[in-house]
């Protein structure tokens, strides 16, 4: 989703590797940040992104998540020991295109766990609905065992559930420190200037802004308090997302898309922000296409592909899966034809031409 999208809806075009941004500063080392980082702790400065990765492992909670999920069988739908959100016959459909169907899922508490697939897989619309942004024609989910459905945006935040939210043009014209205020309504995207000016609003005003103010010191974005979020670089703009989803002290932060757009120099800053959530005991769920990222922090794996959860894991049993190396390629891409199918073919295209002969003579 381009980073001026309005809506929380986009179509993205699949990316191979940390993508980089115009935005960006250059980055000063040309080391491939996602290359060997697996666990490296949350960088705490910026000048430290552009250090190599530190070797510190995976920390307890780390270790925790991916014990709980050992015995887990590898199958769509896997139930698991402690699921803090479960999907039920989840489906949207758009006219005649069924963009969602999954029969059930369940996300495990405390754990990073990536949805992933090809483009047009249904994962934005699956996150648009489990969020409050839209609504299913079917299903039922629940989180900490109480049901979500038809329950508004807004609502969904205040009961721990947060997604980030991409910066819309609105939202690129107030200060940083002004979209962390709106964060705080847990609901961005939503009567903006309600909630800035609203009553809701002014009796809150001052913790909130004590916890703003926390929260850019922590994602390093102080210095930028008051300038424009337009003007933040890609990295950085992904940096405010995930502050200002914080600002209602979440149990479950939902990602989308978390390194699009985000030069390499950030890369580390955002992996480790992200591994730092699950180091304080928050559950994770991310869209991502960037690979080295889904394979450096997930703890879980969920592959989509049209609308239906083809796979569950971790990510290098995943991404071994011949069904989800089908899903990204397309069912077909090395089935080698038989010397029949061959002939059949040969045979259907001689025909063909020689009725476009006959049209044309006669
Ligand atoms: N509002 C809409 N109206 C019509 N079709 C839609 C709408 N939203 C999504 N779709 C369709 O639903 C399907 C799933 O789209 P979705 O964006 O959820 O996939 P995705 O896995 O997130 O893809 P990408 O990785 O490209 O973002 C696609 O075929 C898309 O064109």
């Amino acid at each position: 989703m381009p980073a001026d999208d309005s809506t929380p809806h986009g179509s993205h075009p699949a990316r191979p590797g940390a993508g980089t941004s115009d935005h960006e500063p250059s980055p000063p080392s040309p080391a491939t940040p996602l290359a060997g980082t697996a666990d490296a702790g949350p960088v705490t400065d910026l000048e430290d992104d552009r250090a190599p990765a530190q070797a510190t492992g995976p920390g307890p909670r780390a270790l925790a998540a991916r014990a709980a999920l050992r015995d887990v069988p590898h199958v769509p739908g896997a139930p698991k020991p402690d699921p803090v959100l479960v999907a039920d016959g989840v489906v949207r459909r758009f006219g005649g295109l069924t963009a969602v169907d999954v029969a059930h899922v369940e996300v495990q508490r405390g754990a990073i766990t990536a949805l992933i697939g090809p483009n047009g897989a249904g994962k934005t619309t699956f996150f648009n609905l489990l969020t409050g942004f839209d609504r299913p024609d079917e299903g039922s989910w629940t989180f900490e065992g109480r049901s979500l459905a038809r329950v508004p945006a807004h609502r969904v935040a205040r009961r721990g559930m947060v997604r980030t939210f991409q910066l819309t043009k609105a939202l690129s014209r107030l200060t940083v420190i002004e979209n962390m205020r709106l964060g705080a309504t847990g609901q961005v995207g939503e009567r903006l200037l309600s909630a800035m000016f609203g009553r809701l609003w002014r009796g809150q005003e001052e913790s909130n802004t004590r916890r703003a103010d926390e929260l850019l010191r922590r994602f390093k974005l102080d210095a930028k308090r008051e300038d424009f979020a337009g003007s933040l670089s890609g990295g950085q703009r992904k940096l405010l997302e995930m502050a200002r989803a914080l600002m209602t002290e979440p149990q479950m932060v939902m990602l989308d898309e978390p390194m699009a757009g985000v030069n390499p120099a950030l890369t580390q800053s955002l992996l480790g922000h992200v591994k730092d959530l699950r180091e304080q005991g928050m559950t994770v769920l991310f869209v991502e296409h960037d690979m080295d990222m889904v394979r450096d922090i997930s703890d879980w794996v969920v592959v989509m592909a049209q609308g239906t959860v083809v796979a569950e894991g971790p990510p290098d049993a995943v991404m071994a899966d011949p069904a989800v190396i089908d899903a990204y390629l397309g069912g077909h891409h090395d089935t080698p034809l038989t010397e029949e199918d061959e002939e059949q073919q040969v045979a259907a295209a001689e025909a063909e031409l020689e009725r476009e002969h006959d049209r044309e003579v006669g």
